[in-house]
């Protein structure tokens, strides 16, 4: 799994228990998925479908950078399934793991259409 991007536990992202709100990691964690998949798919028509259970195994406090993984696990015709872990990098623990985001990747309707991709490709290959 790569960890792509990092997120600062900021005042603002803490419940009353003066951790992070469960919530804020979500949105952060679809907004990740949701960006991946843009990459991925190259079309930003895209949306979040399903998420599977999500276990939170551990936590993080205010000051505490979160790392943020995906990985693709299936690419379907018109879905993309991604599977996500969320670790803190100062405690080195798994905060959560989500086993399976489906994405779907749209038309100008918004409708679901075949993304064409069968396997992840990197940028720096597009470039060549
Ligand atoms: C980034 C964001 O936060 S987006 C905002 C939140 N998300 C949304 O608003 C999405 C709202 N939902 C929708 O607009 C519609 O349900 C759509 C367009 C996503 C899907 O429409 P549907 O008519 O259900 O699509 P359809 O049945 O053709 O399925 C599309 C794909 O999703 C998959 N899929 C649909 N439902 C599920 C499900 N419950 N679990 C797993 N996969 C599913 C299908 O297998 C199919 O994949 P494939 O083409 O790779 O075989």
């Amino acid at each position: 799994m790569r960890f792509h991007s990092r997120k600062w536990v900021k005042p603002e992202d803490l419940n009353p228990n003066g951790t992070l709100f469960g919530g804020r990691l979500l949105e952060w964690i679809d907004e990740e998925a949701a960006l991946y998949t843009i990459i991925q798919l190259e079309n930003s028509r895209i949306v979040t479908k399903y998420i599977s259970e999500i276990n939170f195994m551990s936590s993080a406090k205010e000051g505490d950078i979160v790392e943020l993984g995906m990985e693709v696990t299936k690419f379907g015709k018109s879905s993309l399934t991604l599977k996500c872990e969320a670790r803190n990098k100062m405690t080195r623990e798994t905060i959560l793991t989500v086993d399976n985001i489906i994405m779907v990747n749209l038309n100008e309707h918004g409708k679901p259409t075949p993304h064409g991709k069968t396997e992840v490709e990197f940028v720096k290959d597009r470039l060549k």
